[in-house]
C-alpha cells in the first residue's frame, strides 16, 4: 500500500526493487520543489479516562438508580497519440541500460524503434550490463538510491542521447504545444446505443480446439457465486432500510478531467439518448473518433448503466459481511454502555470519603472480594461506603464515583474494619461510564450506504447485532481470451505469461466484487459466444479480443447475442477500445438461488420484496495489461459501485509533483505514487513505465493520474483514481482532510451519500463519519 504520509520506507524500497535505481535525484519531492507546484455531562470529569475518551466533563451524578447516568449523554495527431502513449514507457535514465533501452520521449532522448527494443530486451536486464563490467555512468550508487526510476523527468533537458544508435523518429524537445482544444463533450456526442459491427468472416470460424498452443478451452476455477444470506434473525436485528433503490448513487459525472479547480459535471448523457452511430463502412481510425465515449462520460454511462444496487439481504456480521455496503441505517440496538459502568479498577464509593469498605479484609480490590464484569446487579451501596470494582462492572446502586486503586489508600481500624479514604478526593461520576453515554437505544450510527469495515463489524456487535442488512456483493464472472497466454513458467515461443488472470480477481474482491473464473478461453468466437451466453453472473468481464484483430471476437460475439453497446471505445489512453455492453436479462430469483429468494422474503417491510430482473452487463478489457486497468477502473469499477450500493464521491485532486505529456486528444491515465512534499501537501508523482503493456508503474503506484488532453504541468492538481487497497481510496474523508491545509493540494469531500445526524453525545465521541463510500475513489 502506498503510504499516503509520503513516509518513506518500505515502499520505496518497493519502488527501488521494482526500477533498479535511476541515475537522478535521491528524492523526487525535494527534486520537484522548484517546479511550482508550491503554485448527560461527562462522568469523568477531570479524569484521564475522560481524556482518553473524549467525554465531555460531567456534573454530579447524583446517587441512586444508574439509569440516571443515561441522561448524561451528552502535432500531427496521430504521429502524437503514437509518440504520446509510447512516451512514458521509456526506461528511466540508467547509464548501465542498453542505449536502446534508455529513457526518452520526455525531450531528453529519442524514442527508441518499436521493434528493437523487444528483440534486445535481455540487454537491458541490469544484470547483463554488470556482467559487462559496466559501471553508472553517474557514479551514483544506484542500488542505494531508494528513489525509482519510475519517477518522470519531466520537464527536463531537451537532446537525443548521445549514444543512440539505430533508427529514431524525431521527438520534441519539450512538451509538446497544447492541441487545438477538443471539448470533452463534444456537443453531438451521444453514447453508442447501437449493436455492433457484424461479424467478421474470420470471426466466425471456429478454431481448432485441439491447437496445442490453445489449452484447454475451457478451464474454470471454481465458481464463488454469490450466495444469498441465510437470514434467520428478527427483523429487530436489522436496520432500518431504504427504499428498494438504497442510497442512490450520486449521478453526477465527475467534471471534465481539467487541471485547476474542480468543477461540476456536466448532466451525463442519458442512456438510449444517442444516435445510433454504427460507422461500419468507415475505416477503422475514423469510426474510433466518432463512438468513443469522453472518458468522464463513459464512467457516468458505466455507473448509471443499472438503476441502483443489488437486491439486500442479512449477512451474518463476519467476514461476508465485510466489503458489503450497508442497504439501511444502522441503528443502536441498546443504549452504549447498556450500564453505567467503571472505566477503571478501584472502589465504587457513595459520597464523600471516607469509606467503609463493604468487603472487609481486602486492602486491594481483589476480584473475589468486589464486583466483576460480567456480573449482574450489585447490591446498592450505601452512603458513606465503598466496594472493590472491576473496569467494565456494572456501578451499583447508590454509587457516586469510581476511585482508582492506585488513588486510594485502605486502613484498617481498630474494629477490623476497612476504611478508604482519598486524597484527591473522587466527585461525583469520576470514572463511571453512563449508561447511554455513547448512543442511545435507537440513535442512528451509520448511514445507509456505508462500506462494511472492520470497523463497522466492531460497531454493530456493540450495538448489538447478529446480522447486517447490506446489498449483495456483484457477482463477475472473469473471461480472459488470447490462444498466446500461457500460466505458468517463462514466456516463450512468441507466448508470454497471462498478466490479467491473476490480477483481476483479487483487484475485483478489493472493488467489492465476487468472482467466478478466470476462466480461460481460447480465440474462438462460438467459445466465447456460449461463455458468455451462459454465464449467470451479474456481469461479465473479458479480456483482450476487443480490437479488430483476426482473433478479436468480442464485437461479434456481441453482435451475436443482441448485446446493447453502452460504450465502444474511449477517449482515453492507453485502453481506448474498451467497451461496455448490456447482455439480456437473466431472471434474477432462479438466477440467483433459494438462499436470495428467502432473503427477499425476509426483507423489512419498507424494502420491496421483489427482485427485479436486472440486466447483465459485459466490460471488454483491451489485452494490454495496463490498458486493462485503465478499463477495469474506467468502466467495471462504477458499474460495480452502483451494484454493490456504494454512494459515489468527487475524485480527489492532488498536485502533480512533475508534469506529465498528454494526449492530443484523449485523456491520459497515468501510474502515479503519492508523497508529502517538503510543505507537508500531498503531491503525486508521476511513475515510469506506464506504457499500454506495461505493469510495473501501476505495481508500484496508490493511484492513476487523470492527466487531461494536453497534458498537465508540475505543480496542476490533478484528479486520481485511488486503487482500491490505497488508504485515500478505503478512507477518502481522512484521506484528503489534511490537504484542504495546504496551498499544494486539493481536497474535493463532498459527498453524495446521505448523512446521519451524529447522536448527542459527548463532545469528541460525536464523531459518525457519513458517506464513506469510496465509489467515486476507485471507481
Ligand atoms: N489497427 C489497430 N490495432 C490496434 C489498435 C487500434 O486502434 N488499431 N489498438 C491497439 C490497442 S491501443 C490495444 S490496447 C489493443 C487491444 O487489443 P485487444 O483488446 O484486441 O487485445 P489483444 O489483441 O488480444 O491483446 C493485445 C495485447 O495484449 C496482450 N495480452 C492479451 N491478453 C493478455 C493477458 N491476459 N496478459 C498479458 N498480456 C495479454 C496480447 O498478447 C497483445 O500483445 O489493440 C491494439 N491494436
Ligand atoms: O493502449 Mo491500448 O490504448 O494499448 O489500450
Amino acid at each position: 500500500m502506498p503510504d499516503p504520509t509520503g513516509d518513506p520506507g518500505e515502499f520505496d524500497d518497493a519502488l527501488a526493487i521494482a526500477n533498479a535505481g535511476r541515475a537522478g535525484a535521491a528524492n523526487p519531492v525535494p527534486r520537484t520543489t522548484g517546479t511550482g507546484y508550491g503554485h448527560e455531562r461527562g462522568a469523568e470529569l477531570g479524569t484521564t479516562d475522560a481524556a482518553q475518551e473524549g467525554a465531555a466533563p460531567r456534573g454530579p451524578v447524583p446517587r441512586g438508580a444508574e439509569t440516571r447516568g443515561a441522561d448524561a449523554r451528552g502535432a500531427d495527431p496521430r504521429a502524437g497519440e503514437r509518440a504520446d502513449e509510447r512516451a512514458d514507457e521509456r526506461a528511466p535514465e540508467r547509464p548501465w541500460f542498453d542505449p536502446w533501452h534508455a529513457p526518452w520521449g520526455n525531450g531528453r532522448h529519442a524514442p527508441r524503434q518499436e521493434t528493437g527494443a523487444a528483440d534486445r530486451t535481455p540487454d537491458a536486464h541490469p544484470r547483463a550490463a554488470r556482467d559487462a563490467g559496466q559501471a553508472p555512468a553517474s557514479g551514483r550508487n544506484a542500488a542505494a538510491d531508494p528513489l525509482a526510476p519510475v519517477f518522470h523527468d519531466f520537464p527536463a533537458a531537451p537532446g537525443p542521447r548521445p549514444t543512440d544508435s539505430g533508427p529514431r523518429r524525431a521527438t520534441s524537445a519539450t512538451r509538446p504545444a497544447t492541441p487545438e482544444p477538443e471539448p470533452l463533450l463534444p456537443e453531438s456526442w451521444t453514447a453508442p446505443t447501437t449493436s455492433v459491427r457484424p461479424p467478421t468472416a474470420s470471426a466466425q470460424s471456429p478454431s481448432d480446439p485441439s491447437d496445442p498452443r490453445t489449452g484447454p478451452a475451457s478451464t474454470e476455477s471454481s465458481p464463488a457465486r454469490a450466495a444469498g444470506p441465510e437470514a434467520s434473525r428478527p427483523e429487530s436485528r436489522r436496520p432500518g432500510t431504504p427504499g428498494p433503490q438504497g442510497p442512490a448513487p450520486g449521478p453526477q459525472a465527475p467534471g471534465p478531467q481539467t487541471p485547476g479547480c474542480e468543477t461540476p459535471g456536466p448532466e451525463s448523457p442519458r442512456l438510449g439518448s444517442g444516435t445510433p452511430r454504427t460507422g461500419e463502412h468507415r475505416p477503422e481510425k475514423h469510426r474510433h473518433r466518432e463512438h468513443h465515449s469522453p472518458w468522464d462520460v463513459a464512467r457516468a454511462v458505466a455507473s448509471e448503466a443499472v438503476d441502483g444496487p443489488l437486491e439486500p439481504g442479512a449477512v451474518p456480521l463476519g467476514p461476508e459481511a465485510l466489503g458489503r455496503v450497508l442497504a439501511g441505517a444502522l441503528t443502536a440496538l441498546t443504549d452504549l454502555p447498556s450500564f453505567d459502568t467503571s472505566a477503571m479498577d478501584g472502589w465504587a464509593v457513595s459520597g464523600p470519603g471516607p469509606w467503609r469498605l463493604a468487603a472487609p479484609r481486602t486492602v486491594a480490590p481483589a476480584a473475589s472480594a468486589g464486583i466483576l464484569a460480567g456480573q449482574g446487579r450489585a447490591r446498592p451501596l450505601p452512603d458513606g461506603h465503598a466496594v472493590p470494582i472491576a473496569t467494565g462492572a456494572r456501578i451499583p446502586p447508590g454509587a457516586s464515583a469510581v476511585l482508582r486503586s492506585e488513588h486510594g489508600e485502605t486502613a484498617e481500624q481498630p474494629d477490623g474494619s476497612l476504611m478508604l479514604t482519598a486524597p484527591r478526593g473522587a466527585p461525583p461520576g469520576q470514572d463511571i461510564r453512563p449508561r447511554g453515554q455513547e448512543c442511545r437505544n435507537g440513535d442512528p450510527l451509520l448511514p445507509p450506504g456505508t462500506p462494511v469495515t472492520p470497523a463497522v463489524l466492531g460497531l454493530a456487535a456493540a450495538a448489538g447485532y447478529d446480522e447486517l442488512w447490506t446489498y449483495r456483493r456483484p457477482v463477475v464472472e472473469i473471461l480472459v481470451l488470447g490462444d498466446e497466454l500461457l500460466h505458468s513458467g517463462l514466456p516463450q515461443e512468441g507466448r508470454i505469461r497471462d498478466a490479467l488472470g491473476p490480477m483481476l480477481a483479487p483487484w475485483l474482491h478489493a472493488m467489492g466484487a465476487e468472482t467466478i473464473g478466470p476462466r480461460h478461453l481460447a480465440d474462438d468466437e462460438a467459445t466465447l459466444y456460449e461463455a458468455v451466453a451462459g454465464s449467470t453472473a451479474d456481469v461479465v468481464i473479458t479480456t483482450g479480443g476487443t480490437a479488430a484483430g483476426p482473433v478479436d471476437h468480442v464485437h461479434p460475439t456481441l453482435h451475436r447475442l443482441g448485446a446493447e453497446l453502452l460504450v465502444d471505445g474511449v477517449q482515453v489512453r492507453p485502453g481506448h477500445p474498451m467497451l461496455l455492453a448490456r447482455l439480456g436479462p437473466v431472471e434474477a430469483p432462479a438466477r440467483r438461488g433459494r438462499s436470495a429468494r428467502r432473503a427477499a422474503r425476509q426483507a423489512p417491510a419498507s424494502v420491496s420484496r421483489e427482485t427485479p430482473a436486472v440486466a447483465r452487463h459485459l466490460v471488454g478489457l483491451p489485452g494490454n495489461p495496463l490498458a486493462a486497468v485503465s478499463g477495469l477502473l474506467t468502466l467495471a469499477a462504477p458499474l460495480l459501485g452502483t451494484l454493490a450500493g456504494r454512494t459515489r464521491s468527487e475524485l480527489r485532486r492532488v498536485c502533480l509533483a512533475d508534469g506529465v505529456q498528454g494526449h492530443p486528444h484523449d485523456t491520459r491515465l497515468v501510474p502515479v505514487a503519492c508523497r508529502t512534499d517538503e510543505k507537508g501537501g500531498t503531491v503525486a508523482l508521476p511513475l515510469h513505465f506506464n506504457g499500454p503493456a506495461m505493469l510495473r508503474g501501476i505495481a508500484a503506484a496508490g493511484a492513476l493520474a487523470v492527466i487531461p488532453p494536453g497534458g498537465a504541468a508540475a505543480g496542476e492538481p490533478i484528479a486520481l483514481l485511488d486503487l482500491p487497497w490505497s488508504a485515500a481510496a478505503a478512507f477518502p474523508d481522512t484521506a484528503t482532510a489534511p490537504t484542504t491545509t495546504t496551498a499544494s493540494t486539493t481536497a474535493t469531500a463532498s459527498r453524495t451519500a446521505p448523512t446521519t445526524a451524529a447522536p448527542s453525545t459527548a463532545a469528541s465521541d460525536t464523531a459518525t463519519t457519513p458517506g464513506t463510500g469510496a465509489h467515486g475513489g476507485p471507481a
